[in-house]
């Protein structure tokens, strides 16, 4: 058994669907979760922490179901979104605090160890209230590593860092993950899942609609169906010849007094690769190439049909 089991579980909160039969085994390695604000990931995060209990289907984290067996607590440790530090104390008693809290046996040098590990031994007698927003966050891991979990779940934790930070959390928990440990990530960039994670899970409004590599994962959000407005001189003859070797389905000229060219290609990659190639060919001058509708929410949509079109 892996050490996540999500078994057909749907949480809804009134009429809002959060998740909706998800069945999925996380294993060891960095897992990332992946999807838009209100994809359902932080749901997903509280129903393995047993904050909140499945409305329907089982979740079980190693071997517990968490929301009724505190047993788990002692394998588990969790970094929530949002601020969840004391400003007045400093960094060593609050982690030392959460050591006691779970009954590590020795918590001073698990204190001191895991301080040492977030990077935090020369601020830990400091008090975390003058803490920059990455420095607070480290306090958040070191808490949640001190008893040694087996699985951590972290929710958006690279948000509002700086790319130093960034570049030092990632680095963290890919050797988190190295190490055999369960470590659960969400994040709504992909670019910063596929740097830490083996495995990426994307959820779109509560359904897990894909997964895979990160490589596949971004192949399938890149290599997309896709509109794109061509502006230049001689661009119709360019997009006629697009239109010919059949890399986009239709042709269309802007309205009135616009002149750009829409096409809609169904694979965005190879349009993207032939587009300067063609337009060398036909002696066009191109002087604007840009997709159109290219925001997250898009993307997602785009997962969303083409989970649908293959049954799931
Ligand atoms: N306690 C709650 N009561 C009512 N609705 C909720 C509750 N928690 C979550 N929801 C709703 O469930 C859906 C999924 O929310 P969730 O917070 O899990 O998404 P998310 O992917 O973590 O997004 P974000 O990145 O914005 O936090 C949203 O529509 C949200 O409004």
């Amino acid at each position: 058994m892996s050490a996540i089991e999500f078994d057909g579980v749907s949480k809804w909160f009134g009429d809002t669907v959060a998740l909706s039969d998800v069945t999925v085994s996380i294993g060891a390695g960095v897992t990332g979760l992946l999807g838009h604000n209100g994809a359902g990931k932080s749901t997903a995060l509280a129903v393995l922490a047993g904050g909140t209990r499945p409305s329907q289907g089982t979740v079980r984290v190693l071997g517990h179901d968490p929301h009724r067996d505190p047993q788990v607590h002692r394998g588990l440790g969790i970094v929530a979104d949002g601020e969840a530090t004391w400003g007045h104390a400093t960094a060593r008693a609050q982690v030392e605090f959460l050591a006691r809290q779970r009954g590590v046996a020795d918590h001073r040098s698990a204190t001191r160890r895991v301080l040492d590990r977030v990077g935090l031994t020369d601020a830990a007698d400091r008090r975390v209230g003058g803490f920059s927003k990455g420095m607070r966050q480290r306090v958040k891991l070191a808490q949640a590593l001190v008893h040694d979990p087996q699985v951590l779940l972290l929710d958006e934790p690279l948000n509002g860092l700086d790319p130093a930070q960034r570049r030092a959390d990632v680095d963290l928990l890919a050797a988190l993950g190295r190490e055999g440990r369960t470590v659960l990530v969400s994040s709504h960039v992909l670019s910063e899942v596929e740097r830490m994670a083996q495995r990426v899970l994307v959820v779109v409004n509560g359904r897990l609609v894909a997964e895979g590599e990160p490589a596949g994962i971004r192949e399938l959000l890149v290599d997309r169906p896709r509109t794109v407005r061509l502006e230049g001189e001689r661009v119709l003859e360019l997009a006629g010849l697009l239109l010919a070797r059949g890399l986009v389905d239709s042709v269309r000229r802007e309205g009135a007094g616009r002149p750009g060219v829409l096409v809609q290609a169904p694979r965005a990659v190879a349009l993207a690769e032939a587009v300067p190639r063609l337009a060398r060919e036909s002696g066009t001058t191109l002087r604007r190439v840009e997709g159109i509708g290219e925001d997250l929410e898009s993307v997602f949509a785009h997962l969303v049909r083409a989970a649908r079109g293959a049954g799931r």
